[in-house]
């Protein structure tokens, strides 16, 4: 094993915070290792460092850059061979539960309550020899398209996932984002078709990030959308782009997308407050958003490189710190014409992106 995990399981060993991560179409792994077990908060988002912030916008944590040792790692692609061992598949109650869940979002969007809502679930693995490094890096070659990373600090616990969505990307004033919403499984053409239903999921983002980004921007692009393959899914993306009336805005501006509709539901607060009355269980940190803030270690400007926190697993360790057990967390965007029997296929198969990296 080389340097670079080794520092990973070190530091783990040792109780020591630490993240690991690869940016989308990069073959660089950048590592950030905490030198002291402190939960640092994130105050005012002029901090820098790495942040992991949960769902309910409640826990804001980060790395600090200045109390960590950075290091990276250039990496070569290999084939890797997904998982083959069979998880056993969830049984009818966790599915009647999860249908029955969906048709309630079904019936408040009927009555007017809010137009859209993403419903989650979360679904518990047993692990067969887990390996922290490998698994990683399973993620790292099967996705490059994504934000794959590893979390740990001692007073949260190990967090890892490959997300395909990004919340916010800002160097100088100048920012990124994208809706990204809608899915249908890979079937091998690249011809992908969309129903009104997927289309219409997606626009609900784009309309409500491009109206809270006009608040803080001189200028917005908006891209076609389009389709874009995530592992073996596919979804609907929109490029949005622009300029910031002021750079120094950050907590504002994050605070106006997150939770996005991709994540949560439209309007914000009634589908927030919808899932967190009706979802009979945490999110925690699943939904929320993580990655560089202020961040100087891959370039001279600072800039901040912020991702939604979704196709993500808690690994959880029992007494002897054995790590036997993964939470896996999947949701999908309901609307007035979902079918509860489709949403759950999806979370099926957005739950396969996990699997296939254990
Ligand atoms: C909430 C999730 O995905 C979001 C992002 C893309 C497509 C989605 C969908 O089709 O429902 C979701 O909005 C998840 O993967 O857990």
């Amino acid at each position: 094993m080389n340097d670079f995990f080794e520092k990973m399981i070190q530091q783990q060993q040792q109780s020591l915070p630490f993240v690991l991560y690869c940016k989308p179409n990069s073959d660089a792994i950048m590592g950030m290792f905490q030198q002291n077990d402190n939960l640092y908060d994130v105050v005012d988002f002029t901090e820098k460092g790495f942040v992991f912030s949960s769902f309910d916008g409640h826990k804001n944590y980060i790395i600090p850059e200045e109390y960590s040792e950075i290091k990276h790692f250039v990496f070569s692609k290999k084939e890797v061979s997904e998982n083959e061992n069979e998880f056993a598949s969830p049984n009818e109650i966790v599915k009647t539960n999860f249908e029955r869940l969906v048709a309630k979002g079904i019936v408040a969007i009927k009555e007017n309550e809010f137009q859209k809502v993403v419903l989650s679930r979360k679904e518990t693995i047993d692990l067969v020899d887990f390996d922290l490094v490998t698994t990683f890096e399973n993620l790292v070659q099967l996705y490059p398209a994504t934000f794959v990373y590893c979390f740990f600090h001692p007073k949260i616990g190990i967090w890892m996932g490959a997300t395909p969505e990004q919340l916010l990307k800002v160097e100088d004033n100048i920012f990124k984002t994208m809706a990204l919403a809608g899915t249908q499984k890979n079937t091998g053409y690249e011809l992908v078709v969309w129903a009104d239903k997927e289309k219409q999921e997606q626009q609900f983002v784009t309309d409500y990030i491009v109206s809270e980004l006009n608040k803080v921007s001189k200028s917005i692009l908006v891209s076609e959308p389009y389709s874009i393959k995530a592992g073996s899914i596919w979804h609907i993306k929109t490029d949005i782009s622009g300029q910031l009336n002021s750079a120094e805005n950050l907590k504002e501006v994050v605070g106006l997308l997150h939770p996005t509709p991709a994540v949560c539901g439209l309007p914000k607060l009634e589908s927030k407050q919808f899932i967190l009355e009706n979802e009979n269980y945490d999110r925690t940190f699943y939904t929320g958003y993580l990655g560089e803030l202020n961040s100087s270690s891959t370039s001279d400007k600072a800039s901040s490189d912020l991702f939604v926190n979704l196709r993500c697993m808690e690994i959880e360790m029992d007494l002897d710190l054995k790590m036997t057990k993964a939470n896996l967390f999947m949701g999908c965007g309901i609307t007035k014409d979902s079918i509860p029997e489709k949403e759950w296929e999806e979370s099926i198969n957005k739950s396969m992106t996990m699997k296939r990296g254990l």
